[in-house]
């Protein structure tokens, strides 16, 4: 069924396009970066992030992430400036990671790859109503991507990284208040930036990317956490851990990736 849908070999990436054929369209994420490839646009604004009265409600478990979820009634927190046209409410942000080692990223840069990626989804609440309705449109969703690279701790995560254990079986939830994702930004917002899709099913065709270009540095320790999600459900006795939740690159096609300074 539709809904079965995960990383490993029977349901994985490579058969996603059964279910979803768009899988195999030609605006599809995640790409490979290829920094001299890309064309530096000196009308790319600078990135603003207004995330100063942002209201995280709670943190989940989906099976194929962790998810912190944001109240997006209303432009409190959004993302302007950039290659947008207007503001994007920030809806909710989630991880991909590896397993043991470095990959885990879904974007690659120049071919490598790093041990994880943070995406912060927005949507575009000034033309469309709902956010399953802009996650349907080509301008609907800009997915800011920060890469995680391992090294010494990272001061802020453990916020996150604590509160894991609380939602560790798939479909478990727990309140998760006053959390400003402005901790976790690299310190400098250069980007790349070009047209793609959800990275899973249904894999819609509506996502700007950006993608900042330096990493944030968190420990093996931190990351590790991650890696003791489960992918099954409390009541399921096959355990299965949540790791290597991220797509490989897909084809550029007839795609530019354009640079920031
Ligand atoms: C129906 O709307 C959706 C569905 C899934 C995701 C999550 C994801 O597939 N997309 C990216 S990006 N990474 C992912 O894991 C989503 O996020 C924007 C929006
Ligand atoms: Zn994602």
């Amino acid at each position: 069924p539709i809904n079965s849908w995960g990383y490993g070999k029977e349901n994985g990436p490579s058969v996603w396009h059964k279910d979803f054929p768009v899988a195999q369209g030609n605006r599809q994420s995640p790409i490979e970066i290829i920094p001299k490839q890309a064309s530096y646009d000196p009308s790319l604004q600078a990135i603003l992030l207004n995330y100063d009265h942002c209201s995280s409600i709670n943190i989940s478990n989906n099976g194929h992430s962790v998810v912190v979820d944001f109240d997006d009634s209303d432009d409190r927190s959004v993302i302007q400036g950039g290659p947008l046209d207007n503001p994007y409410r920030l809806k909710q942000f989630h991880f991909h990671w590896g397993g043991k080692g470095c990959h885990g990223s879904e974007h690659t840069v120049a071919g490598r790859s790093y041990a994880s990626e943070l995406h912060l989804v927005h949507w575009n609440a000034v033309k469309y109503q709902t956010f399953g309705e802009a996650a349907a449109a080509p301008d609907g969703l800009t997915v800011l991507a920060i890469f995680l690279e391992t090294g010494d701790e990272h001061r802020w995560l453990h916020r996150i990284t604590d509160t894991l254990y609380m939602v560790k079986f798939k479909g478990s939830a727990t309140d998760f208040k006053s959390f400003n994702p402005k901790c976790l930004l690299p310190s400098t917002l250069q980007y790349w930036t070009y047209l793609g899709s959800l990275t899973t099913p249904p894999l819609h065709e509506s996502v700007i990317w950006i993608v900042l270009k330096e990493p944030i540095t968190v420990s093996e320790r931190q990351l590790g956490k991650f890696r003791m999600l489960l992918a099954t459900g409390e009541e399921e006795d096959q355990r299965m851990h949540m790791e290597n939740n991220y797509r490989t690159p897909q084809p550029l096609k007839d795609r530019e990736v354009r640079s920031s300074n």
